[in-house]
């Protein structure tokens, strides 16, 4: 069925391609001129308001300053500074990692498009997106700033030619003259800081890095910040509270270890307690607070005493004998309305000081550690909870049995859900039974799985034994969407969106505790739990829902379930759980993946090819040798030795010694441990290092550095390596599962097909015809993913070939031999 997508805003697709870390097919990178280098051009019409392409760095936030000799002047040109929550932040795109928004050029003149910040777990990402309708063919640009840059003197004066390298060096504004402009704008900044503390929209972007100023970011109010759409809100503002968070780049490492610190206490049965948040700063009051005018006041009773004619509640309290029990008791609960009143603006507002009932001076309190008491509205420590809980007079009157220290803790917490008043009976004894953790934190605040516990307390609530199975089915999800969080995805009804479903196959065999190595899990059973509840909360939203959109993109999800579950996900688990090893991943997909990364590197090593040809630069030189890398590793099954490859070993190669069809050849070279090793390149492979050998000089190589793969760094002893360079391509080609072709003990599968895809139509036809099958001979055909099935099987012969065990399929012809995981196409 053709999977129907809800188009994505140019946001959320922004949002897509900073995860993925990928850019968009359309974009190309083309050499202009040796004045302004590379820049990127488009082959398809993107529209206005577009998400066309990230700025993509590593970032660093200015309080960390780097040493100086780290951002040489000559990578300025890629340095982009901007102001955020407060700080400065800069995105060093100065690595030639592919990327291709380091390579949009500026126009200040008629630029079509525009940078602006988006923010995506927890840090600010630059995005470019389109101004106007722009046509294929045509140049990707914004404006830089207001800077005066020394290629627009020349663009409007048609001035004399300068070599790039001349105007990287005038163009760059050295890092300590940054470094003073960012000091101005941090104190310039912390003046209003307490003012716009959380402000996006007033924040001042002060981008004063070399080649990008402030006017930079040309739409300050439309800079986006997801933290106010849906998927968003909810989670950070409990997670950072407004006004405090000054970011830091290891944020997001910080909620990863507390969110496996959570799955840990879980796990093993820890007892620890979850407090959800904490406001900006926690200050607590001595004062009591009236629920009649809300002032603040030392002297309570004096004070209320004022409001007597007005409230019968005061009246009737003071009517009662002085010193009397009862009196006292009234007056307690009048001052704990009024304080709760208070703290709960305090908690909604962020500011302002706590009440609280008895703190402690051996208990940290914080707003984290406080809650209100169910019965009497006093707030307490959470540890103090249940204690005062087990003498609440309030408590004693409604309820003479003292409740479970868990009970308590969880009833809190459960009133605190954004959910909790309209709780059905059922859900709310289920819930208030639960271990009180962030998992249950989680799970009663999710619209669907509030869902999935009234459907299955309807379905089992009668029987009690069936109560656990409840409470742990409910705990298996929230541990999913607690997982997910990471990726972004903070509710279920986002959860099972189909662009989301790879990303939720990930995350459960995360949780469940997938193997790469081995194929195998450590929980199979916890996925496979899993993938029923996904169904049963699919079809849950269906039947809640009236929204068309939302009923598609929830069936598709149910037929990805159907349809990919199987193969991705349990047929492994079931393998586990019968002990079991599954050795390889799914054949079919993982062929499919091989073919999308031998198309990728093919495609990129033509266009380095193209480039170097006609612009000698080390950036150039580098794509060329990183991608030809990349090749000869793949195809040499990932050996160590192929990095060290050294120039003489390849310029004395003997190309008489052919290997498998006329276009391998093979170099023997000499090991570390002085034993010779084949390597073997095609003719593609031989004339991309040859093109590369005669540029060496011209590109930065050192004369001396003897390596085939040398840096053009003007080191002697630099060099480029293989598994690096493939975990690179492999991440940008946009496989389902790039981390099976980065997989040490696949290597071998890999440089199979590899080589099956570097045959020539005759030799393939001639291979298929001795494998007994008469396959079509069109090499297009062995681009298709209808070919993965042929691939899959001929590479399996091969390596029996190599192993000796060709024999086991004497006879059979390709139709008969079977591939694991395959499931028809
Ligand atoms: C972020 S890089 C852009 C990609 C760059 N053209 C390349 O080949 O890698 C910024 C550098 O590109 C060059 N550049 C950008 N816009 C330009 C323009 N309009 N004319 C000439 N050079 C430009 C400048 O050297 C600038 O420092």
């Amino acid at each position: 069925m053709e999977m129907q997508k809800r188009p994505l805003t140019p946001e959320e697709d922004a949002l897509e391609h900073i995860v993925a870390r990928r850019d968009k097919p359309f974009l190309e990178e083309r050499f202009i001129d040796s004045f302004k280098g590379r820049g990127l051009f488009t082959h398809k019409t993107i529209e206005p308001s577009t998400f066309v392409v990230e700025y993509r760095g590593n970032i660093f936030c200015h309080k960390d300053t780097r040493p100086r000799e780290e951002c040489g002047d000559t990578l300025n040109n890629y340095l982009y500074e901007f102001s955020w929550k407060g700080a400065n932040w800069c995105i060093d795109a100065s690595e030639e990692d592919r990327s291709l928004g380091r390579l949009v050029n500026d126009d200040h003149i008629s630029p079509n498009c525009e940078m602006r910040k988006v923010v995506c777990e927890g840090k600010p990402h630059l995005c470019i997106f389109a101004v106007k309708e722009i046509s294929p063919g045509e140049e990707i640009t914004y404006n830089y700033g207001d800077s005066s840059y020394l290629w627009r003197s020349r663009e409007s004066f048609g001035g004399s030619s300068s070599s790039n390298t001349d105007f990287y060096a005038t163009s760059s504004t050295p890092w300590n003259e940054m470094l003073e402009d960012l000091a101005v704008s941090s104190s310039e900044q912390s003046c209003s800081d307490d003012d716009d503390d959380d402000d996006d929209e007033d924040e001042e972007v002060t981008n004063s890095g070399p080649s990008h100023d402030s006017d930079s970011f040309t739409n300050i109010n439309s800079q986006l910040d997801f933290r106010d759409s849906p998927s968003f809100t909810e989670f950070d503002s409990s997670q950072e509270p407004s006004g405090s968070f000054m970011l830091q780049p290891d944020d997001a490492s910080c909620s990863q270890q507390e969110d496996e610190a959570a799955l840990d206490s879980d796990e093993h049965g820890a007892d620890e307690e979850y407090t959800p948040s904490e406001p900006k700063k926690t200050s607590f009051t001595s004062k009591n607070y009236c629920y009649v005018c809300g002032k603040g006041i030392s002297k309570f009773a004096r004070h209320l005493l004022k409001h007597a004619d007005e409230e019968p509640d005061i009246a009737e309290a003071f009517a009662l004998p002085k010193f009397s029990k009862e009196r006292k008791r009234l007056l307690d609960r009048l001052r704990n309305k009024g304080n709760y009143n208070h703290n709960q603006e305090v908690l909604r507002n962020n500011s302002g000081e706590l009440k609280v009932r008895r703190r402690q001076t051996t208990v940290a309190t914080s707003a984290k550690t406080c809650v209100h008491c169910l019965y009497c509205k006093g707030m307490f420590n959470r540890k103090n909870m249940w204690k005062h809980v087990s003498r609440c007079t309030s408590r004693k009157m409604l309820n003479p049995e003292t409740p479970g220290k868990t009970r308590v803790l969880s009833e809190i917490a459960l009133a605190e859900s954004r959910f909790s008043q309209q709780l059905p009976s059922g859900v709310w004894n289920m819930f208030s039974t639960m271990k009180h953790d962030q998992i249950s934190f989680v799970v009663q605040n999710d619209y669907l799985l509030i869902q999935l516990a009234q459907y299955l307390t309807e379905k089992y609530g009668n029987n009690l034994n069936k109560h656990e199975y409840i409470r742990q089915k409910l705990r298996e999800m929230g541990r999913l969407l607690l997982a997910l969080h990471e990726k972004s995805i903070f509710n279920f009804e986002d959860v099972i969106k189909p662009q989301n479903f790879y990303k939720v196959v990930e995350t459960v065999k995360g949780i469940a505790g997938f193997d790469e190595k081995n194929q195998g899990y450590d929980k199979p059973s916890l996925a496979l739990k899993i993938g029923h509840s996904l169904k049963k909360l699919c079809r849950i939203a269906l039947s809640v829902t009236d929204d068309n959109e939302q009923m598609r993109d929830t069936k598709t999800f149910m037929t990805l379930c159907t349809k990919e579950w199987s193969e991705l996900v349990s047929q492994t688990a079931v393998a586990s759980l019968s002990g079991r090893r599954v050795n390889s991943p799914s054949t079919i997909p993982f062929t499919r993946d091989m073919q999308t990364f031998y198309r990728y590197l093919e495609a990129a090593s033509a266009s380095a090819t193209d480039s170097l040809k006609m612009h000698e630069s080390p950036q150039v030189y580098s794509a060329l040798c990183r991608v030809t890398l990349a090749q000869v590793s793949v195809l040499n099954k990932g050996a160590p030795e192929v990095s060290k490859m050294t120039l003489k070993s390849f310029q004395e190669r003997d190309d008489a010694a052919q290997v498998l069809s006329k276009h391998f050849i093979r170099i023997n070279i000499l090991s570390k441990t002085s034993q010779y090793v084949a390597v073997l390149l095609t003719s593609d492979l031989v004339s991309a290092l040859t093109l590369l050998i005669s540029k060496r000089m011209t590109c930065g190589v050192h004369e001396d550095n003897p390596f085939l793969f040398a840096k053009p760094d003007f080191s002697a002893s630099s060099l480029y390596h293989g598994g690096n360079c493939i975990r690179a391509f492999s991440s940008l080609c946009r496989a389902k599962n790039p981390e099976h072709l980065r997989s040490v003990h696949l290597q071998k599968h890999i440089a199979r097909v590899f080589q099956i895809l570097n045959l020539e139509n005759d030799e393939l036809d001639h291979l298929a015809k001795l494998l007994g099958h008469n396959i079509r001979a069109d090499r297009d055909y062995y681009r298709l993913p209808e070919a993965a099935v042929e691939l899959a099987k001929i590479a399996k012969l091969l390596l029996a070939m190599e192993k000796g065990s060709l024999e086991r399929f004497k006879g059979n012809s390709l139709d008969e031999i079977e591939i694991e995981g395959m499931c028809p196409l």
